[in-house]
Formats: structure tokens, sequence, C-alpha cells
């Protein structure tokens, strides 16, 4: 048992935000800024290839990934694991760290993780949750709060709201949308992020998690809060370690987008182009599709590309097929 009289709590943030909102651009931001915090990320991920992880800004922080599915559902224990090991290193001095950031899948309902530092002692009594911020794509927000439940149990649950994306919308869709979130969640401040770029005293340390204001929302919280998923949304990973001709790729690109960019949530992807020494970086939402040149390959590492579709509906066939004819052979 902790002497809650000489021991101070590990706040925790958790991050959340529907598919591609810009929770990793966030993080990305927050860690490379100069702020002085030491911080240990968790990355869940939904779907079974971590690509967050090769996506995020590694520097002096630990990045524990957990991706074996939803961290609101199926893995818990191991975000109850994973919180016990980091307290454990930190204790005996083999990690240092003062808080910790969670960022959760796209499809997560933050009620129970939340819940994971009430109902378990141990956790409640080494950390503290500060606050829920949720990222929210000002471009795709209206939709997916109509469409997904996930979208709106994470704006219902937040402690503070980031609009990104404001850059592709009006400012009369931007009073639209604040109008909309307002009606889900008068409580929490809204703020805009572009690219993440937001004041990090905004977000961390905020003790903003108000129990008591969660219970008159959501009676059940400390309850049962088991839920269901979309059941129509699946996500699959294509790989390979062939090359893909660049002219190929970009027209299947082009041809997914117009053909399935409603249905599909979130894609993204590293890949190998043939005659090309840097990884480039596929990533959308919808029919939102942006790409970028990142790192050079290592001379000794493996050049595989790896793809993630989450979406509704996707024929999963037709797809791989379309992909395999892009690779150089
Ligand atoms: N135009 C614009 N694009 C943005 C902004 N913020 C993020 N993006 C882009 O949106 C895409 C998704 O951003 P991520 O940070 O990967 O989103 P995410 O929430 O981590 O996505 P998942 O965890 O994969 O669901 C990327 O291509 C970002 O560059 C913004 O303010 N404006």
């Amino acid at each position: 048992m902790l002497d809650p009289n000489s021991f101070t709590p590990v706040p925790v943030t958790i991050l959340t935000g529907f598919l591609g909102a810009g929770k990793t651009t966030l993080l990305n931001r927050i860690l490379s800024e100069q702020h002085g915090h030491r911080i240990a990320v968790i990355e869940n991920e939904f779907g079974e290839a971590g690509i967050d992880n090769d996506l995020l800004i590694q520097g002096e922080e630990q990045i524990v990934e957990m991706n074996n599915g939803c961290i609101c559902c199926t893995v818990r224990g191991d975000l109850v694991r994973i919180l016990g090991e980091l307290a454990e290193k930190r204790e005996n001095g083999s990690l240092i760290f003062e808080r910790v950031i969670i960022e959760t899948t796209g499809l997560a309902d933050p009620a129970p993780v939340a819940q994971t530092f009430f109902v378990e002692q141990d956790i409640g009594e080494y950390y503290l949750l500060d606050g829920v911020i949720t990222v929210v794509d000002a471009k795709h927000a209206l939709k997916q709060l109509s469409e997904c439940h996930e979208a709106e149990e994470q704006v219902g649950f937040a402690d503070r709201l980031l609009l990104s994306k404001t850059d592709l919308i009006t400012p009369e869709e931007v009073i639209e949308l604040e109008t909309r979130l307002r009606l889900i969640n008068a409580r929490a401040p809204i703020a805009h992020a572009h690219f993440g770029e937001t004041d990090i005293s905004e977000i961390l340390d905020i003790r903003g998690f108000n129990l008591n204001a969660i219970l008159e929302i959501e009676p059940d919280f400390l309850g049962d809060v088991s839920h269901a998923h979309d059941a129509g949304i699946t996500s699959f990973v294509y790989r390979t370690e062939q090359a893909f001709d660049a002219a190929r790729i970009i027209g299947f690109m082009d041809v997914m987008v117009r053909d399935y960019g409603n249905d599909l949530l979130r894609y993204k992807g590293i890949v190998h182009i043939a005659g090309c020494d840097r990884k480039v970086i596929y990533q959308g939402v919808h029919m939102l599709l942006g790409d970028s040149i990142g790192e050079l390959w290592a001379a000794n590492e493996v050049r595989q590309s790896v793809l993630v579709l989450i979406g509704r509906n996707l024929p999963k066939q037709e797809i791989y097929t379309a992909l395999d004819s892009c690779r150089v052979i």
C-alpha cells in the first residue's frame, strides 16, 4: 500500500479521437517539444500491424505498443499489466518518467480505459487520471458522429476537445461543428490544433477528469461498461516484400479512394517503391489521401511494405489482388 502522504501519483492522459483524427500528429508534436516532461507512451492500434510506432518520432520516451486488439475491450488486461510493469520499472529506477500518455485506437470507447484507474486498486493508487483529450477531425466529424457511436462516446467523455483539420473547412462549418459538439459535451473547452499545434499546458496537468461529472453522464461508469463495436467495421493488413511499381501503386490508390472512399474509415501504410531508397508513407481518411517521403530504409532492414485498411464492407480479396498486381515482378 502506498502512503498517500508521501507518494504523488503519476498523471495519465488518455488521448482519444476517431480514426485518422490526428492523435499521432498531436503526440509527435508533444514528444518533439522541449517541455522538460519525461513521458511514457502507451500506443494501442486496431488491427494486427503496428504502424503508428514507426510514424512516431522516437526520442527519450518509452513507447510501449499494444496491438492485439482494441484497448477498450480485449486488451484491457494488457493495459493493467503494462501500467503495472511501468510502475515497477519506475520504482526500481530502470525507467524514468513523470507522466503517461495513452493513445487509444480510433475505435476505442474511452470509458473502459478511464474506468481502469478507478476499479483496479493498484493502478488507482499509483496513477492519477489527469484527463481525456479528444481530437476531433473537423473535416469528417459530422459524418463520423452520425454514423459511429464510438465517435460520439469519445466526444462525450472528453475533458478537452481539440479540433484538427479546421484548415480544410470554412469558418461557418467550424461554427456548425462546434455547435454540434456542444450538444454532446457542454463541459469540455474546445481548442483548435493545426497539425497538432497546441499549448501543451492546455492538455497536460489539467486535473480535468471529474468522476462526479462522469457519473452524472454515465451512471454505470464504475459498473459494467461492456459494449459492442460497430459490427460492420473490419481491418486488414497487406504485407509484401516485393517492391511496388510507382505508377501502378499511385493508380491503385486513386482508384481505391474513388471506389471505396466512402467506406474507408482509415488507411495507412509504409511502402517500398522500386528504385526509391526512402520509405513512402500513405495516410488517408475517406477521400482524403496524403503521401509523404519517410526515412531511408536502413542497410540491414527488410524492405517490407505494410498497408492497414479499416473500413466497412471492404472487398478484401479484390483489394489484395489489385495490390498484388502493383508489384514489380
Ligand atoms: N489538413 C490537416 N491534416 C491534418 C491535421 N492534423 C492531422 N492531419 C493529417 O491527418 C492524417 C491522420 O493523422 P494521424 O495523426 O495519423 O491520425 P490518428 O488519429 O493518429 O489516426 P489513427 O490513430 O490511425 O486512427 C495525417 O495525414 C495527418 O497529417 C490538420 O490539422 N490539418
